[in-house]
């Protein structure tokens, strides 16, 4: 199995700006603001207004986003609607393309308006075209002053937002909002995905995501680092269905270390997680210390002393870290965890342990087993000698640091979860919500991530599909449960193991014949 490769890719701003500069150089350049804002309009024509007689808003920024609104303005306006532009800048110092799209928007007898029109007028749409990835990121630049208070009042409409090909505000790169930014019902995004669209604040400022790609032909496009972990990529990544002549052995042994005086529950949860998403056998090496001897709701798990576990026949995976603590007791038992040769997977309070001992992170880069690292950004920071914030401020990055610096697979959790592989390349997570903000849901994770190890996933493999059926199963709890409010860890598991059932078994229950 292969990670396909005809995958969703993700790029960057300075990818975009490449792939927009080699289209201005061949030798018939497309004229994309004329191509973005016709397939922005036809987008906004046929999947939300459906039909003219509509009275729309459209705020133009100083800049080529702006210029795209000009261009959506004119073609709905000559569709049939009214179209009312806010236009931002100085129409002399617009860069060439809007200045065209502005001309344009003229010539067909449009105005432009310097404020929002006041009064109780009421819109069927607004068209957001003030800032795309031309927004400054560098400096944390915040929008202000008339800007800002035009994106309050729009945010504030009980109406749909369309975003022109990034909500007004995010950061492109990082999916940070730059001091407020549109909430959008709809984004249209031109030329390629872009990672602030999924990460951070993008999942919560975008809508839905339409790709209009402009179709764009160069002769050497770009090669993707980033791509998008989404349904399409998880169903490439299945395990196989079951052969009858299967036994436990076939499925693989996981180990789960952790489990501390206090925080057993953590253990036991990663632990029956593995157990429900297809292990063959989980053991679990409590360090409390009055460990129960068995898990009687759950008597599958076996539950050892912490020594045996290295004495098992072999592992094929070993989970350290749910409720370990940081104790002084908890150290060799992780410094014996990372010179095993099985794959690993460290999480909680083991990436704490290793961010505050060196010796434990050099021991950490130098396995030659696989490792799998995952952090959420506080777990995160302590291991790049940071803040959660700055973490947070770029999420890309940080995934991107760790896995370079520890020669790991990472997994930076929260919404919008990345994925980044040891040689650099990424993934962005679609699937989660916030129901899984509670306790218990990244020991959960990283049990799932043991049991499709021991299923014979590759680390790649396991980390993405463990991440998108994750945070696919808390899609599921809350289509039920119509809403998002107390979703606990272990019913994760359940919905987890439901989907993963559909998934592998979709083509019917291969070996068992019907009954005669
Ligand atoms: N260049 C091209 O070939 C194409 C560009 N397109 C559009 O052009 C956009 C990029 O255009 P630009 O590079 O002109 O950039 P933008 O239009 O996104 O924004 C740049 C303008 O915003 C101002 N600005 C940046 N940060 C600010 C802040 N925090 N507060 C206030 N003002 C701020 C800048 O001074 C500049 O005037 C894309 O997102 C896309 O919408 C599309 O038309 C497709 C083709
Ligand atoms: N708002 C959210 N959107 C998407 N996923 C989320 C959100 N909040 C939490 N999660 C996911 O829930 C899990 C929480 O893990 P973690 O913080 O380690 O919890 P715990 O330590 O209690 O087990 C991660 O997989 C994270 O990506
Ligand atoms: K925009």
């Amino acid at each position: 199995m292969q990670i396909m490769d005809t995958a969703d890719p993700v790029f960057s701003t300075a990818e975009i700006r490449d792939i927009e500069q080699q289209a201005a150089r061949l030798p018939k350049p497309p004229r994309l603001m004329e191509k973005a804002g016709l397939a922005a309009a036809q987008v906004i024509r046929d999947q939300l207004l459906k039909g003219p007689g509509h009275q729309i808003l459209v705020l133009a920024g100083p800049g080529n986003n702006g210029g795209d609104a000009f261009v959506v303005a004119r073609y709905l306006q000559e569709w049939g609607n009214t179209v009312t532009v806010v236009f931002g800048g100085d129409g002399n110092r617009v860069p060439p393309d809007a200045k065209q799209a502005l001309q344009a928007w003229f010539n067909i007898g449009g105005d432009i308006c310097a404020e929002i029109p006041d009064g109780d007028r009421s819109w069927d749409a607004v068209i957001d075209g003030l800032f795309g990835i031309g927004l400054d990121q560098s400096q944390h630049r915040p929008i202000e002053g008339k800007y800002r208070e035009w994106i309050e009042a729009v945010n504030q409409m009980a109406t749909p937002i369309v975003a022109l090909d990034i909500p007004s505000g995010l950061g492109s790169d990082d999916g940070c909002i730059y001091g407020i930014a549109i909430h959008a019902t709809l984004t249209i995004t031109f030329i390629g995905l872009k990672p602030g669209l999924f990460t951070h604040s993008g999942p919560e400022c975008c809508g839905t995501i339409v790709l209009r790609d402009l179709d764009i032909q160069l002769p050497a496009p770009p090669e993707p680092h980033t791509w998008l972990l989404n349904h399409k990529l998880a169903q490439s990544i299945l395990p196989p269905v079951r052969r009858a002549n299967s036994h436990k052995g076939t499925f693989g042994n996981v180990a789960i270390l952790g489990g501390s005086t206090g925080m057993t529950g953590a253990a036991l949860l990663a632990g029956r997680a593995a157990l429900h998403l297809g292990a063959g056998r989980v053991y679990l090496g409590l360090l409390a210390d009055n460990a129960p001897p068995v898990d009687f709701s759950q008597p599958e798990l076996m539950l050892r002393p912490p020594s045996e576990l290295f004495t098992l026949a072999p592992l094929n995976c070993l989970i350290v870290g749910p409720g370990l603590g940081q104790s002084a007791e908890a150290l060799p038992w992780l410094e014996k965890a990372l010179t095993s040769d099985c794959t690993l997977i460290v999480d909680a309070d083991a990436l704490n342990l290793i961010a505050q001992h060196s010796p434990l992170a050099k021991k950490l880069s130098q396995r030659n087993a696989s490792t799998i690292l995952t952090p959420h950004p506080a777990e995160a920071a302590r291991l790049l000698n940071t803040g959660t914030a700055a973490v947070q401020q770029n999420r890309m990055n940080a995934a991107l640091q760790i896995a370079q610096q520890f020669n790991c697979y990472v997994v930076l959790k929260g919404a919008g979860s990345i994925c980044c592989l040891p040689g650099g390349k990424r993934y962005l997570n679609t699937s989660g919500n916030p129901a899984l903000s509670t306790a218990g849901t990244g020991d959960v994770l990283a049990g799932m991530m043991g049991a499709l190890i021991a299923q014979g996933l590759k680390p790649d493999q396991a980390l993405l599909l463990a991440v998108y059926l994750h945070g696919a199963a808390a899609n599921r709890w809350v289509q039920q449960h119509h809403g998002m409010v107390g979703m606990v860890a272990s019913e994760v598991i359940a919905e987890a193991r439901l989907l993963l059932n559909e998934w592998v078994y979709r083509n019917g229950i291969n070996g068992v014949k019907p009954l005669l």
